[in-house]
Formats: C-alpha cells, structure tokens, sequence
C-alpha cells in the first residue's frame, strides 16, 4: 500500500485528481492524505510508517519533500516507508536533478512503480535536509524573497533578487572544520550537496551523488571588487580544492563556528544559526528514482528495493 501526502495547495489540482483516479484504476493501491499547515506533512509520513504503509510519496515542492523526509526520519530504519516524490513545486530541484519526470500522470506513476534504493540523509544539528543545506548570500536571498514572487518568476526569482542585493552583501567569517581540514573563512556562499540544483536550478554542486555517503561543499569567499568576482568566477569553472575564492571537497561532516549569525536554508527552508554541524546519515532512506537517475554513485548495478504492491 502507499499513501499519497498531497500539500494542501495543490489538493485542488484536477491534474492530480486525474493521476491518482488513473493509477487506482490500474489496480495500483493509493491512498490520499492532505496537509493543511506546515508540520502536516511529518506528523502524516511518521503515522503512515507506523500503520504499516511501506510508500510514502511526498506531493508537493521541495518544502514539502524535506518535511515528509523529517517525519520518515523519526521511524526506526527497518520501518521506514520508502519515499516517492510527485513534484509539484515550483523549483523542485531535487526532482529535477534525479531525472523524475515532472508531468503529473507520468510522476505519480514512476512513484509508485519504479524500485526504491538506499540514498543518503544529512542533518544539520538533528534538521534534515534531502537536497541541499546552504549558507550565507544564497540563504539570505531565500529568506528575503517573498513566496509569491518566487512562484511567480519560478529559478528566476534567485537570480534577480541576488543581483539587486549582491551589492550590500557583508561576509560571515568563521571557522570551518571537515574530515579533511580546517580553515578560518570569510564566507560568501557555502553550499552543502547531497543533491546537485538549489535555489531554482542552481549547479552548486555538480558532481554530488546521492548514496555515496558524502556532503559536496561549495565555499566561495568574500570578494572584495568586481576583478576579485571576475577570479571567483573563473576559479569556479575548475573548481580547485584550496583557491583563492572556491573551495570544493567531500566529506561526511562539517561544522562552522561563526562570528556572527549565518543564515541557512535546509532544501529551501530559512533558518539562522551562529555555530552548527552537518553530518550524513549514510544510506538512511530507501526513494523512488528513475532507472538511469544520475544522481546515484552506485549506478544502475546496486541493490534496489521492490516496488510498491499493487
Ligand atoms: N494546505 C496548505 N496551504 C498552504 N500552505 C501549506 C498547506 N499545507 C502545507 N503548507 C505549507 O507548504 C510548505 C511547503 O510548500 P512546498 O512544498 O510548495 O515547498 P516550497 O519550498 O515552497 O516549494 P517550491 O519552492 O518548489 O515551490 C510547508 O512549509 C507548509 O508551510
């Protein structure tokens, strides 16, 4: 059995109506829960696991797929429902960047078919995040841009609003500390990937993958001209381990002591902390993906989990 967690602003979608009359009519099993406020949707995958259902698919943008993920997370590992996503957002990165298919019918469908593999959670400070944990410039645009213009302009929205604000931008120094090192660092930007896209679109950690029991860190430092940005975009190409304004590395953990507050957003969601620690919880979570999902560092060869009954 699976059980549909659909986002309260989406519960009128005929679209959605259509899908889920379509897959019942195929003979798969599907129930419908919605969400009226924000926490629904963790309380509802939480009690979905603890009734048995073996698939949760989180119907909603990515706000909703991180809140669904938080409630399968407070199951112990073994009663752990596999998550399925029908993306319905208006960024919905992590979809995006699995090769989910993103028209309503054929969603909800590859949700309840396709085989579930064993993918990676990341916490910061006990908070779940899916997709991406970011900090600095890029969370403070998130934080600021009010939700109907970002539905309204969709990625665009990121960029635009950034570019306004890029000029009255101050650093966050602090010290970051990692499997591999530790670095006092005016930050800029620091992004953290479990999955590739953020913000709308944005390849802030391209190479990531999603099972390999590693967080992809993205720092740029604080730049202080228009030539030192011209350098951040260069380096940015290459990607070097140790530049002058890019840092990019791998490492199953990460904290940051800051001198100031630094804000954040887990997967999309504003929050605000002056010290914190990421760790990744390694194959914690069994989700849907496409066969040939390029997200997977284990391929198509790895293990999967069968898929929903009918
Ligand atoms: N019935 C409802 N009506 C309006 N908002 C709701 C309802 N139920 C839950 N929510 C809110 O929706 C939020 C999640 O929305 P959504 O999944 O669209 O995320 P998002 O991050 O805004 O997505 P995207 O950026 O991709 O559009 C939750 O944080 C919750 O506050």
């Amino acid at each position: 059995m699976a059980t549909l967690i659909l986002n309260g602003k989406s519960a009128q979608l005929s679209a959605v109506r259509e899908a889920v009359f379509a897959c019942r009519d195929a003979g798969l099993a599907l129930e419908v829960w919605v969400t009226w406020e924000a926490g629904d949707a963790a309380r509802l995958a939480e009690w979905a696991g603890q009734a048995g259902v073996d698939r949760v698919i989180a119907a909603g943008g990515d706000g909703t797929v991180n809140e669904v993920t938080s409630g399968l997370m407070r199951l112990p590992r073994q009663r752990r429902p596999a998550l399925g996503i029908l993306p319905l957002g208006s960024a919905n990165d992590l979809a995006t960047a699995l090769g989910l298919p993103l028209e309503v019918d054929a969603a909800l469908r590859v949700a309840l078919q396709e085989a579930a593999r064993p993918i990676d959670v990341p916490h910061l400070d006990g908070r779940h995040f899916l997709n991406m944990a970011t900090g600095g410039f890029g969370a403070e645009v998130t934080s600021s841009t009010p939700k109907s213009l970002k539905r309204l302009l969709g990625g665009g929205a990121y960029s635009l609003i950034g570019a306004l604000k890029a000029w009255q931008y101050q650093p966050y120094p602090g010290r970051l500390r990692w499997a591999g090192g530790e670095r006092q660092a005016s930050l800029f930007v620091l992004a953290m990937g479990n999955g590739t896209r953020s913000g709308g679109g944005q390849r802030l950690t391209p190479e990531a993958r999603i099972d390999d029991g590693l967080l992809d860190v993205l720092v740029l430092r604080d730049f202080r001209s228009l030539h030192d940005m011209w350098r951040m975009r260069q380096e940015l190409q290459v990607r070097p381990a140790e530049g002058a304004f890019v840092e990019a590395f791998r490492t199953p953990w990460l904290s940051f002591e800051g001198e100031r507050s630094l804000p954040l957003t887990l997967d999309g969601e504003p929050c605000q902390r002056q010290g914190f620690r990421v760790e990744v919880d390694a194959g914690a979570l069994d989700l849907v993906v496409p066969a040939d999902c390029p997200l997977l560092a284990s391929g198509s060869a790895g293990q999967p989990r069968a898929a929903a009954a009918s």
